[in-house]
């Protein structure tokens, strides 16, 4: 699906959704890895020195981790989530530990999903959107999370490298923390803040359609520990992908998330469901000789499919 290294045009140049879509059917299910290397959690067998964030070794043994993890599913997920934050908080060396494992999942046909929630001025978002949108960036992902909070106007950017080159957009919608409500359920006369955000996008999703699925390349975020509210915007979003975290480590019961999804030719879709910790970290792993790690990582892993697949 991809080619070299930082100079790959997405060949769904065509269109993440239908990249999304036709990948899930072709896997018979709808499962995302997360890659959150959280340092503490990284297991023993690859861990080096104190894993300070600010040392080299520290970079090197994530990036080992993290190889060892996408040689193992790339071919058994749909896409993979880096979260920006975790590599940010190496440092420049993090950022282009980002770069390379971005490079090198591509190299493997793989669609990468940056979870980096940006939101700024439209300015300011144009340059968040050249940085990882377009074909020419350094670290060009398959799709990024943004942020809507500022307006319509600073999801733009985004929008219009989607359209130029079918990149996907997933806006934060309702998401899967505890406190997730208490600014985003909120009423006016419009319904709540999220379904109001909804609303302004549907046409903007119904634009960003794909020829082959009809499934939009502009997305929503929306956690998998909200299936009531999920519902609620697949009415208002019939053609939107949700990006559906929280499942795993956050306790989302994926058997009420169907609300999310429709039925597709063979089984239901419209989503990915994402986890990070739960996956990459088997409980009680953390000290595990090699062997024994990788054995429960991909039982894990399995587990955790086949979950998803029995929704469906
Ligand atoms: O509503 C949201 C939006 C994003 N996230 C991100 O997803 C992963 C979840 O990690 P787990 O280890 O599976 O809990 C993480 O990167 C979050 O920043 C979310 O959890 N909820």
């Amino acid at each position: 699906m991809s080619k070299a290294p930082n100079t790959k045009s997405f060949e769904t140049e065509s269109h993440f959704g239908d990249a999304v879509i036709e990948c899930a059917r072709s896997l018979g299910h709808c499962f995302c890895l997360g890659l959150d290397p959280h340092l503490s959690m990284i297991p023993e067998a690859f861990r080096a020195g104190d894993m300070h964030p600010g040392n080299p070794a520290t970079v090197s043994a994530t990036e080992k981790f993290l190889l060892e993890v996408i040689d193992r599913t790339s071919h058994r997920v749909v896409a993979y989530k880096p979260q920006s934050a975790m590599y940010e908080a190496m440092g420049s060396a993090g950022i282009n530990l980002l770069e390379r494992l971005v490079a090198y999942i591509h190299e493997r046909g793989g669609l990468v999903l940056l979870d980096a929630k940006r939101g700024d001025i439209a300015a300011t978002a144009e340059a968040y959107a050249r940085a990882y949108l377009a074909p020419d960036s350094p670290n060009p992902v398959d799709a990024l999370t943004v942020n809507p909070y500022m307006g319509l106007d600073t999801i733009e950017p985004y929008l219009d490298l989607s359209r130029k080159h079918g990149k996907g957009v997933y806006v934060v919608l309702r998401t899967s923390n505890p406190g997730a409500g208490a600014f985003q359920d909120l009423r006016s006369e419009g319904g709540t803040v999220y379904e109001v955000i909804a609303e302004n996008l549907r046409p903007l999703t119904e634009d960003l359609c794909g020829a082959q699925t009809g499934w939009s390349s502009l997305g929503v975020v929306v956690g998998a520990t909200a299936p009531a509210e999920s519902a609620k915007i697949r009415e208002i979003l019939p053609k939107a992908l949700y990006l559906l975290p929280g499942y795993g480590y956050q306790k989302g019961d994926i058997t009420r998330i169907t609300s999310a999804l429709v039925p597709g030719p063979s089984k239901l879709e419209g989503g990915l469901i994402s986890s990070s910790r739960a996956t990459l970290f088997p409980q009680g792993e953390h000290d595990s000789p090699y062997q024994k790690w990788t054995a429960a990582f991909t039982d894990q892993l399995e587990r955790h499919i086949k979950a998803v697949e029995d929704i469906l």
